[in-house]
């Protein structure tokens, strides 16, 4: 692999340096060869056959993925990292996809096939990469890397807790979320003003909710958009009946509920709720 030195204030690409990093593509390049490793592990590659890596850049950590015994696909959006990568991971030609995450259907990869994800994530896109993540949960049995680390804290966050949230119950409904390390600004070029942090979320063994799931969702968004209202004033907008609003649970601010209690609330709404509001 070629050494690389990015700035963002290189004018243009280099080839013995790498690609030039683009600051709106939040590109930080990790140069810590065992932090690289070391989130390669965090997957287990059990119960699947297929990597997806979201945002490889110049690859340091996509060679280790290569390492294991996996099929790896990687998904870019910036065409000169897929021409870095095209260059020096010759192998992996045609599993580079140079594509939006967030807009790619990634179904045309994968079909049907359970996939694990992977990543050191832009930092912009961050909360729309796990609202993605949690809309194909069905075939993501395993997903981890690395999110600014407020970001990774506020995701495996409990309630009772600040930084709790709406990422943080909608995330721990379905997977087991686990805070792993944080990663010094050091590390990457050019370095990032905050920390980072690494995480990994396991799917649950029983990941279908014993409610209506879009009313789940949109429950928890809407109590948490006035997260300092008591959940009888933030949901009134469900209409509901008098009994129901006297029940305990409407006492409480979101911030108390666990995500099986979310699950409570919404049994709980979900006779009155006018359905497709
Ligand atoms: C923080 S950098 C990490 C690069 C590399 N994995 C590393 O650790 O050095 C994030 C990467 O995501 C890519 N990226 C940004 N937005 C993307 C998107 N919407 N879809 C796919 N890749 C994206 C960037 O071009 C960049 O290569």
């Amino acid at each position: 692999m070629k050494k690389y030195k990015p700035s963002f204030n290189k004018p243009s690409a280099n080839d013995d340096q790498g690609v030039r990093a683009k600051k709106h593509l939040g590109q930080h390049f990790l140069t810590d060869e065992n932090i690289a490793s070391k989130i390669a592990d965090t997957l287990s590659y059990e119960g699947y056959e297929k990597v997806l890596e979201i945002g490889p850049g110049m690859g340091v950590l996509t060679k280790y993925l290569l390492e294991k015994e996996t099929e790896v696909h990687v998904i870019e959006i910036d065409t000169e990292s897929v021409e870095f990568l095209e260059s020096n991971y010759l192998h992996l030609r045609g599993r580079i996809h140079e594509k939006d995450f967030l807009k790619f259907d990634l179904s045309e990869i994968f079909r049907d096939e359970q996939y694990a994800i992977i990543g050191n994530f832009p930092y912009n896109i961050s909360t729309q990469i796990v609202f993605k993540v949690l809309e194909l949960r069905e075939q993501i049995p395993e997903f981890s890397g690395m999110f600014q680390k407020e970001v990774a804290k506020r995701i495996c966050e409990k309630e009772g807790n600040k930084t709790y949230g709406i990422l943080s119950v909608l995330t721990q409904a379905f997977y087991e979320a686990e805070y792993l390390f944080t990663v010094p600004p050091s590390v990457f070029n050019p370095p990032p003003k905050v920390d980072s942090g690494v995480l990994r979320l396991t799917r649950k063994e029983n990941y279908t909710l014993p409610c209506d799931e879009k009313l789940f969702f949109r429950v928890v968004k809407t109590a948490f958009n006035q997260r300092r209202k008591t959940l009888r004033n933030s949901l009134k907008i469900f209409n509901l009946p008098d009994n129901l609003r006297e029940d305990a649970i409407f006492g409480l601010r979101p911030e108390q509920l666990g995500f099986q209690q979310f699950i409570e609330l919404t049994q709980k709404i979900e006779p009155h709720a006018i359905s497709g509001k």
